[in-house]
């Protein structure tokens, strides 16, 4: 070691360092050069010694010697360094080529051991070109670290060298850690400060904490430092092998896949070659070289791409639908084929290219010719009647209705040619059409046509099988549109109707896009079916409101559909919604329709629906002709009757197409009995018919539908104290009859309501008790005034029931029924069974008005009831509503109070009246 008191000092460009033991090859520049060869000269032999001074950067500097400062050209140096020798001085090879830029000079240097400079030295690092002599000190001889300090080094310096080695790629490198790893286990103490030095050099580590482990001269507290950094480098190294696992596995995963695909692709191709070379027929492919469209599954898919391209591009430019559809075309691009992603991208793109567009959907101009049209009126009049039975009114509604789609029609066309003429956008996919142009579109046009005046929204309301749905049809079919129908039965979801959000997995569009994609027109006739029965709002959203969008002229030329998510244009949709009642429907829904009511058919109407609609229908279903089979009037009637009690058609219908089924069997064995084996020809076939009995009678009827359903109704119906008859509407709007019945048992003057009664009915029947123990002594039930006849002469309870338990029912309606039973009850007389009764009373005893007379009259009718109490407020329902041949089968009597609604029920002087009651009888 020299012993020279004054070295050259060399500051090291920051951020190098140079540690004892280690070696250091840096650029310096030429006047720098040429000093240490001034120096080299000097030395002669030997090679000459340096202090190596570091420079540390600003953050670094107040650390150790705070003097120094990077910005000013004169710097404070650090007091501590390295005394290096130096090893090379590498002169640049001179250019060939004048203008080029000069190579610097490199120095190599080794570092020997620890110094410090025996006073501050301020120094001006950027113009350095003489090297400053300058004192230096050489630290005390090293003492001997302690054991514990020794045993930490060895500890973090094993366990980083081992995971050094893990990380290596190379095995060399690998081995060469591993070696170092032996050498530090087996380092005695005494050399644990040079193994420091060596090991630090070696790796990499912040600046900052290799200049705090340069400065340490003490051996203890340089250990503490290489220990340190140790433990940080390990645990930087371990969070960066695991940063890079993670990426690379996702990466590879990928890339894999790619992989596989690609080679899987190339060997289908090859076999497909092969198979379809000349002369080898494929072992196991059946079919020996043929092609088959579902070998080809490469052009399938090229081919399904081009026409997902044609349609993208066949979208008018400037629209939001174009610009989603390149938006998404440029990302399934991006994303490897066969990937989930790619997959979800493509459906979507299905899905928004499928919607009929302005732009893609039939020219509005086709369905405007149909309705210009001057016979369009009588066409479409006559299509209802070809299509349905009757239905007046409602025809006659339906004309009203479409007279409005035409005018309106004509008169947002005429307003749309005054318009000023669209610009045309180029449609074609190239690079640069992407450029979506603000350009304004016939799309644009068609959502100002929507403001126009708007028709009515119909909403047709009945019990099952009256014909809503085939009204619908008979529309579009007069319209010459398509038709679709969507069931909002149970809808509770309303992703149902509005699609779900894309970030769902399996997501798709909600029930009204997927309706005007199968129609394929963007002005399709859309039957909304069951709107009562669709569910409100919940946590999965609110269908009601979704359906409210859908309807509203306000709205709906924007709709907007979570999946597709893009505003559509719904206003040239005719909608039209059907209910079975209207007591479910939002007041809001209700209040954006137009309520047209079809109660349900007389037996008269069924007859002649089944034999111009229902039966033709079912011999043509079930491959028969007229000729074949027929049923005579009355068979059809029985079965009308006696098998079917619904207001519409649709069980009628189920019942002839047994019977039709039955006889298409019995004709098929008749055949195979008849027809000689050898004459197969089809003139046998009609030979045979001289024997065969093509009509079916009433009495074949129970053979073939079985035991008649309603066959024992009448007879069951009962004339019995206690008992009466009231009206009733279902929950599917159809109506009839229900037996109110009432029964006396011992108890303490209570009444008992049971059959799964609401609020409503149950206050009816408090009220009803109520009025008949105020008027029981007039009635002649109590001998005297103020006796309660549930009290005297025995106490009672009185308990009231109305069948069908499983069944809600509420309304006040049965009112009168129920005074009519408790009467019937307490005083003895009966109500005859052929009567039955609705109207809501009063405490006064006031009968007031109900709803659904016409669906309750008509189900009275059909039970073979021949008189109805009805209130007074109902008499003009009767005459409007009612068929007239209904009316002339039936006795109403309209009633203002109890007490005419009781003589009406009980015939005049029945009851012991105590006073004079006047009867206003009414007969239609
Ligand atoms: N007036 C009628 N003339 C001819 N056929 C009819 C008539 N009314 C109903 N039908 C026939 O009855 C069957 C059932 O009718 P439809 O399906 O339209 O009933 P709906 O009222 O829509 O019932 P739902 O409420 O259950 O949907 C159909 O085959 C229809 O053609």
């Amino acid at each position: 070691m020299p012993s020279s008191p004054r070295l050259p000092v060399l500051p090291l460009p920051h951020p190098l360092i140079l540690l004892p033991t280690a070696r250091l090859t840096f650029p310096i520049s030429r006047s720098l050069a040429e000093a240490i060869l001034t120096l080299l000269d000097d030395a002669d032999a030997t090679q000459p010694l340096l202090a190596a001074i570091p420079v540390p950067g600003p953050s670094e500097g107040d650390g150790h010697d705070s003097q120094f400062d990077v910005s000013s050209a004169i710097n404070s140096l650090p007091t501590y360094g390295t005394a290096a020798r130096v090893v090379r001085l590498v002169r640049p090879r001179s250019s060939s080529s004048p203008g080029a830029p000069r190579q610097p000079y490199l120095l190599s240097l080794h570092g020997l051991t620890r110094i410090r400079l025996a006073s501050p030295l301020q120094i001006d690092t950027t113009s350095l070109d003489t090297l400053p002599i300058h004192k230096v000190l050489y630290p005390s001889a090293e003492g001997t670290p302690s054991r514990e300090t020794v045993e930490a080094f060895k500890d973090a310096a094993l366990s980083l060298l081992d995971r050094l080695a893990k990380d290596s790629v190379q095995p060399q490198r690998k081995d060469d850690w591993l070696r170092v790893a032996a050498l530090v286990e087996d380092i005695s103490e005494q050399r644990a400060a040079w193994m420091a030095d060596v090991l630090v050099a070696a790796i990499s580590g912040q600046y900052g904490d290799k200049l705090a482990f340069l400065a340490a001269t003490d051996v203890e507290d340089r250990l503490h430092h290489a220990t340190e950094l140790f433990v940080k480098q390990s645990s930087i190294q371990e969070v960066s092998k695991k940063i890079a696992t993670a990426v690379d596995e996702s990466l590879s995963r990928q890339q894999k896949e790619y992989f596989l695909r690609q080679q899987l692709a190339a060997i289908q191709r090859e076999l497909h070659t092969l198979h379809n070379s000349p002369g080898t027929a494929g072992p196991g492919f059946g079919t020996g070289g043929a092609t088959s469209e579902l070998d080809d599954d490469d052009q399938a898919d090229a081919d399904d791409l081009a026409d997902l391209r044609r349609k993208i591009e066949a979208l008018d430019v400037g629209t939001e639908e174009r610009k989603v559809g390149v938006r998404e075309w440029r990302r399934l691009k991006r994303i490897p084929q066969g990937s989930v992603e790619n997959g979800v991208i493509r459906s979507y793109l299905e899905w928004l290219t499928s919607v009929p567009w302005p732009s893609t959907s039939t020219p509005a101009s086709a369905s405007l010719d149909v309705l210009k049209d001057h016979s369009f009126l009588t066409r479409a009049r006559a299509q209802l009647d070809a299509d349905h039975y009757g239905l007046d009114q409602i025809k006659r509604r339906l004309m009203e209705y479409l007279a409005i789609v035409r005018l309106r029609a004509i008169a947002d066309a005429a307003a749309a040619t005054s318009a000023p003429p669209q610009t045309e956008g180029n449609g074609a996919l190239a690079p640069a059409s992407f450029v979506d142009k603000a350009v304004s579109t016939s799309h644009s046009a068609s959502l100002q046509k929507s403001k126009g005046v708007k028709g009515p929204i119909l909403l047709f309301v009945g019990p099952p099988g009256t014909g809503k749905t085939s009204l619908g049809q008979s529309i579009a079919k007069a319209l010459d549109r398509p038709f679709q129908r969507i069931s909002l039965g149970g809808v509770r979801d309303e992703a149902e109707i509005r699609g779900h959000r894309r970030t769902y997995v399996a997501s798709g569009p909600g029930a009204i896009v997927q309706a005007l994609r199968k129609a394929g027109r963007n002005d399709p006739v859309i039957l909304l079916d069951e709107v009562d029965k669709v569910g409100h709002s919940n946590f999965h959203g609110d269908p009601a409101a979704a359906l409210l969008e859908v309807l509203d002229p306000e709205q709906n030329h924007s709709f907007n559909d979570h999946y597709i998510n893009v505003p559509i244009d719904l206003s040239q949709v005719l909608f039209i919604c059907t209910s079975n009642t209207l007591d479910t429907i939002s007041a809001p829904l209700l209040d954006r329709c137009e309520v047209v009511e079809l109660s349900g058919y007389t037996y008269d109407e069924k007859m002649h629906i089944a034999r111009r609609f229902l039966l033709p229908k079912q011999i043509q279903a079930n491959g028969l002709s007229d000729s074949q089979l027929a049923l005579t009037d009355s068979a059809l009637l029985h079965i009308a009757t006696m098998y079917t009690r619904e207001a519409g058609v649709r069980s009628l219908e189920r019942a002839i197409g047994a019977v039709v089924r039955y006889k298409a069997v019995e004709w098929a064995e008749h055949l195979d009995t008849v027809v000689a084996p050898s004459s197969g020809e089809e003139g046998t076939i009609v030979a045979t018919k001289s024997n065969w009995h093509a009509v079916v009678e009433e009495d074949e009827l129970e053979k073939i539908l079985g035991i008649p359903r309603w066959d024992g109704e009448e007879r069951e119906r009962e004339e019995k104290r206690g008992i009466v008859y009231g009206l009733v509407v279902t929950g599917m709007g159809e109506g009839g009859i229900l037996p109110v019945e009432s029964t006396v048992v011992p108890g303490a003057g209570r009444l008992k309501l049971t059959g799964s009664l609401g609020d409503v009915i149950k206050e009816s029947g408090e009220i009803a008790l109520s009025w008949v123990k105020t008027h029981a002594f007039e009635l002649g039930i109590t001998a005297g005034r103020g006796i309660d006849p549930l009290k005297v002469p025995d106490p009672i309870d009185i308990h009231l029931h109305l069948p069908s338990g499983a069944q809600k029912k509420d309304g006040p309606s049965a009112g009168i029924a129920m005074v009519c039973a408790f009467v019937s009850l307490l005083s003895g007389a009966c109500v005859p069974k052929d009567i039955a009764m609705t109207g809501e009373i009063t405490l006064r005893g006031r009968v007031t008005p109900v709803g659904g007379i016409r669906m309750k009259v008509l189900g009275a009718h059909r039970a073979q009831i021949r008189k109805v109490i009805l209130p007074w407020a109902n008499r003009k329902d009767v005459e409007h509503d009612v068929a007239p041949e209904v009316r002339r089968e039936m006795q109403f009597f309209f009633v203002r109070t109890i007490d005419e609604a009781l003589e009406a029920a009980f015939g005049r002087g029945a009851l012991g009246w105590r006073r004079e009651t006047v009867l206003l009888e009414s007969r239609l």
